[in-house]
This record gives C-alpha cells, structure tokens and sequence, in this order.
C-alpha cells in the first residue's frame, strides 16, 4: 500500500461517514460484481472461424490500430493483460467465431469440445465465461438469419443457435457459475417492408424451437438483446427492442440492453425498473453511442453513471448481469478494454457511495430539495480517493501507471505482430 493513497483514503472515508455511507462496506460489495469482458474489443469482431470474411451485420469497427490478436492464444494474452489492470473477478464474454480448434468446422457444427482451451484458461485464471452465437460475417447471414423467409437458411441458424446454448451451458457447469447466452441477429430491411409480421412471427417460432431444450438456470440463461437499427437496416428491425421485451416477458428469459440500441435521447437505464418487476433478469451491454449505435470505448459520462446508479440505488445487481459492448481500433485494443472496463465499475461505485437511505427518505417525504442538492454535493465527494484505494486493494494500478504497463506491452508484444 503506498502511503498518499492510504491516507486520502482516510479522510474520504470519514467524509463518506459523515453522510453515512460506509466506505469499506461499499468496496467489499464492489469486489464482488463482476463484469463481462467482451473477447470481441481485442480483435475488431474477426474470430477465429472465418477471419478474412468482412464484418457483416449492420455493425462497424473503424481503426487499423497494430497488434490485433490473430490467434486464440493471442487474445488470451492480450485479455490477462487487460484483466490484470481492472479490480475485481470478471468473466469474458465470447462470441461462437472465437473458436479454439485445428477443426475446420461451420457455426452449424459447433460443440463444447471446440471451446475447451478458453475453459481450461477460465478456469486456471477464476473467470466466468458469457457467450453469444455469432448471427453475422457468414455467407448465409446477408438475407436474414432466424427470421429468414429461407427454410434452409433459417433451419442452419436454428441449430447454430441450439448448438451455442449447448456450449453455454457447458461453460456454466465447468464454471460452476451462470453463463449467459445473449442472442442478437442482425435480421432487417433497408427500405420500408411491407409485410412486418411475418419476419417477426418466423423469428418468434424460431426462438422457440431454439429454446426448447432445458438447461439448468445454474449453467445458462437465455438472453435476447433487440436493436433500434443498423447500417443496412435502417428501416425495420425484425429483432427490435420491443418484440424482444414481449419475448423475454412471455419466454421468461433475460432481456439484453444494449446502451447504443435505442434513440439517442433516450435513458436506457429508465428502462431496467420497468422490466424488471415482470421479468426474469437483465443482460446489459453498457456500450457507448455517438449519434448512432457506434460502440466507442465506455467512459464515465452521464449515461453510464446513470446506469451504475440505477442498477444501485434500485438493488438490481442480483438480477443483472453486466456485459460491455464497444469495439474500436483506433486505440490501443487492450487500452480500449482497460478503459471500458474500470469506467464501468467507477459507476457502480459512485452509485455506491451515495446515501441511498437518506435520499430515499427526502424523496418519500417530498423534500426534493434535499434529494437535488445532496445529490449534487456528492458530485465533489472525494470518490477518486475510494477508488484508487480500491484498486490498491485489488493489486492493480490506481491511476495512470496502468498505462505504462498497457505501453510496455504494446512496444513488447503487440508491435511483433504480423
Ligand atoms: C458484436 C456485437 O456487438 C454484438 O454481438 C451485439 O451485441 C450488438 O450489439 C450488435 O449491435
Ligand atoms: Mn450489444
């Protein structure tokens, strides 16, 4: 422990204890949240299955940025290094591409056998796994997926779809913890269809047939996650936010909110108080969009705070899993997932440290001017002190020195490779 940290430490902890907030109860309670970290931010959404085949499905990445992971092997690497800068115990978050195999295999050919080196690596590091099937960048995904008019087409991504909840679930059990299976598909139209229910009810259908085999809620839950648009399908989203909420409601499964899939002035963390006195559970893909659904890199702005405290003040973590979402090659990929990562748990931690009894007493009461100007005087609390405590706590860098160890790798690693 370095002496500075410990004794700012001290004092923002009698700050805090002054407004009743606990600040060593908040930070065991932090160290045990866990956040996906999505493979998908080390290698520009490429996998391993099909690496030369362009990104597809309405998303986009934009940056050549070296150092790209090429190889399983690599990403890993690059993920222990990203990991060994983010406080906590997380779990990592994979699509189906990211196959582990000498197999020359399609995503309708996918077994828990084709994944086992990331559990093996899971298990030796004490991560949890998320996955998700991979619905886009393939030849049959151009023409819609689950919801595709195609019976053959449909019928491949049905059992791509079976197949990943089977790895999912395997990954649960070798984990001993819940894995999610987030499914998103691409499925759309350009220009304004006129037929709008029939895409919707083939891809009702097609869940159900996807669904239908049971697993243990221990190993894997389902997750459904909607979209308002995407590059191509402007128009008409098949998958959309609200059929997504009525399939999650109606199927009992979790209900994926992606931070950049709803318009833009919307507060998605609005939206998690009014799912979940119905629903089973949320997945959240905290994401951050500029104009569009844009996947840069999370910071600490309003929006997210907005989420950590939501998900805080509401006690909704027990029923949230929190995944992140952004992909950008124009940084440092491992800096990328660092940064994502640490901004997201800064959330919750200022949610944390705010006191949640009080405000919720002047609220009840009606004194919103309480509740205004305490909630604005929390603004200037000493939370940076808490935090870089924490991270001291967690054996990683509390401030800019992860950066260091980020550049050294870059000049070591990232730089040799091809
Ligand atoms: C890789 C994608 O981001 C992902 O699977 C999906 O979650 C999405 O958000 C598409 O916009
Ligand atoms: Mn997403």
């Amino acid at each position: 422990m370095t002496k500075p940290i410990e004794e700012a430490y001290a004092l923002a902890k009698q700050k805090y204890a002054a407004i009743g907030v606990d600040t060593d109860t908040v930070l065991e309670k932090l160290s045990q949240i866990k956040v996906s970290l999505q493979c998908w931010q080390g290698d520009d959404v490429l996998g391993f299955m099909f690496p030369d085949q362009a990104l597809t499905g309405g998303i986009s990445v934009s940056g050549n940025y070296p150092g790209k992971a090429t190889t399983p092997a690599q990403l890993r690497a690059d993920l222990d290094k990203a990991l060994s800068l983010i406080p906590g115990n997380h779990k990592v978050n994979l699509h189906a591409i990211y196959v582990d195999t000498d197999e020359k295999i399609d995503l309708d050919q996918i077994e828990p056998k084709h994944y086992e080196k990331w559990v093996q690596w899971a298990k030796e590091k004490g991560l949890g796994l998320d996955f998700n099937p991979t619905c886009f960048s393939h030849p049959k995904s151009t023409d819609g997926t689950l919801s595709s008019n195609d019976p053959e087409t449909q019928a491949f991504w049905i059992e791509h779809v079976k197949r990943s909840r089977k790895v999912a679930a395997y990954f649960g059990e070798e984990l001993n913890q819940t894995c999610v299976n987030n499914i998103w598909i691409p499925d759309g139209y350009k220009d304004n269809p006129i037929d709008k229910m029939s895409p919707r009810v083939r891809l009702r259908d097609a869940l159900d047939q996807c669904l239908e085999e049971k697993f243990d809620d221990a190993h894997m839950l389902d997750a459904v996650e909607g979209k308002l648009f995407g590059i191509g399908a402007e128009s008409f989203t098949t998958g959309s936010n609200d059929f997504y909420l009525s399939y999650a409601l109606t199927r009992d499964i979790l209900w994926t909110i992606d931070a950049g899939h709803f318009h833009p002035t919307e507060d998605v963390s609005d939206k998690f108080t009014a799912f979940l006195p119905f629903g089973k559970g949320l997945m959240l893909h905290v994401s951050r969009p500029i104009r569009w659904d844009s996947d840069h890199v999370v910071i600490l702005d309003e929006a997210t705070t907005r989420i950590g405290e939501t998900l805080v003040r509401n006690d909704l973590l027990d029923k949230t899993f929190i995944g992140m979402d952004f992909f950008d090659a124009t940084i440092n990929r491992v800096a990328a997932m660092v940064i994502g990562a640490r901004s997201t748990l800064k959330s919750l931690l200022l949610g944390m440290l705010s006191p949640i009894e009080t405000l919720k007493d002047a609220e009840s009461t009606g004194d919103f001017t309480t509740r205004l100007a305490v909630t604005e005087e929390m603004k200037s609390f000493p939370f940076g002190a808490v935090w870089e405590f924490y991270c001291q706590q967690q054996n990683v860098p509390a401030g800019t020195e992860w950066l260091t160890e980020v550049k050294d790798y870059e000049q070591k690693i990232l730089t040799e490779r091809k």
